[in-house]
């Protein structure tokens, strides 16, 4: 028996007609209790990217979507000064420390648990060991930003590559489908739902150690050669598609988020705009209403084909006027244009009961890779 969960709704507009008819329908699956909307929410396949999802014991996998364990990884950095001769070293630099797709050397990373299907063991050993430490493409970027006391800070954002998706996948096609929203799930009880849940996790692990690679990376063969320090100890780095279990006073649930951040009281994030737009960080304030969770951008006001139809190669120069990237690539870029995301401005504004703003920073510097 399936009954409708609750929704609750942070956000500027009203939303349009595709979206409200995907919320129902996700209202209507068994076993979710409650939904929280985020302010960047947008469409994305059949859940929503940009909101937060809480079921007592079943497991949707579309509602983390396929990027499992995407996040955000961004540390300060001492720098002696960036003028356009250094900016040209940084993105040739970024090039060569941080490719789209593969490197040229496998690595095999040890995490405390072990994929849980020879297939997806198969798919790692082909292409997950090659991918540990590449970008991805689409709206995963490395940026330089700089704070209001003109201080540097790295932005790396980027998921599990080609081995999530994989896991997604695989899981998929054992699940269930759920009569009442047509959406697939698994039992968090069942062994099949164990499975699911521990390859979950691992993805996790997999995308936070594909983003420390990065800055491995990044450090050693760009930022030290140009007397860059590294300020590990100002690290923050946080995922945003995930399920985990999670307490709310007497009730548990498990918490999926596709595309929206968990943040405790004053534990501190990222909120980025855009290539063109603020950055803002953020300290959490833990408002159950919202199961405890914020936006994790501006989120798209436009697709990206809409995007690349409507939006003139000028307006996107105009927006990304003060940011170095690479301008080769500006029109395959047209898609990721500042114009094509939600204005970041009125998304904080209607999250001031989710989160507090502790600075904002502006972009410096974008690389999206080729
Ligand atoms: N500072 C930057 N922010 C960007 C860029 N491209 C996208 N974005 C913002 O980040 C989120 C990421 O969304 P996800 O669903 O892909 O995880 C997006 O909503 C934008 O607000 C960028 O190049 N720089
Ligand atoms: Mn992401």
């Amino acid at each position: 028996m399936s009954s409708q969960a609750s929704i609750r709704k942070w956000g500027p507009h009203k939303l349009d007609a595709a979206i409200e008819q995907r919320l129902q329908r996700l209202a209507k699956a068994e076993g979710v209790a409650r939904i929280a909307v985020m302010p960047d929410v947008h469409l994305a396949g059949d859940v929503c990217n940009g909101v937060v999802v809480a079921s007592e014991r079943l497991i949707y996998p579309q509602c983390i979507g396929r990027d499992i364990g995407c996040g955000y990884l961004t540390v300060r950095l001492r720098e002696q000064h960036i003028d356009e001769t250094i900016a040209a070293r940084l993105l040739a630099g970024l090039y060569r420390a941080v490719p789209n797709c593969k490197r040229s050397v496998a690595v095999t990373p040890e995490f405390d648990i072990e994929l849980s299907a020879a297939p997806l063991q198969k798919v790692f050993s082909r292409e997950g060991r090659w991918q540990l430490g590449t970008l991805g493409r689409g709206n995963h970027f490395v940026e330089l930003q700089r704070d209001q006391e003109e201080q540097l800070w790295l932005l790396i954002h980027s998921g599990s590559r080609a081995i999530g998706q994989a896991i997604s996948a695989f899981h998929l096609r054992d699940a269930e489908t759920d009569s009442a929203s047509g959406l697939k799930f698994l039992d968090a009880d069942s062994i099949a739902g164990e499975h699911l849940l521990n390859d979950l996790q691992w993805a996790r692990q997999y995308a936070a150690a594909n983003r420390l690679a990065m800055l491995d990376a990044i450090e050693r063969d760009v930022l030290s050669k140009l007397d860059f320090d590294v300020h590990r100890n100002t690290m923050i780095h946080l995922d945003h598609n995930h399920v985990q279990r999670e307490s709310f006073g007497e009730r548990q649930f498990w918490v999926h988020r596709k595309g929206a951040q968990r943040l405790l009281t004053d534990q501190q994030s990222i909120i980025p705009g855009s290539m063109g737009t603020t950055t803002y960080a953020v300290a959490g304030r833990e408002n159950e209403d919202a199961l405890n969770s914020c936006s994790h951008g501006a989120g798209r006001s436009m697709s990206r084909k809409e995007a690349a139809k409507r939006i003139p190669s000028k307006t996107f120069r105009r927006e990304m006027n003060g940011v170095w990237f690479d301008k080769r690539n500006s029109a395959r870029l047209i898609d990721e244009a500042p114009s094509a995301y939600k204005n970041i401005r009125e998304v904080m504004k209607s999250q001031r009961d989710l989160v507090r703003i502790v600075e904002k920073r502006r972009p410096v510097l974008n690389f999206k890779g080729r």
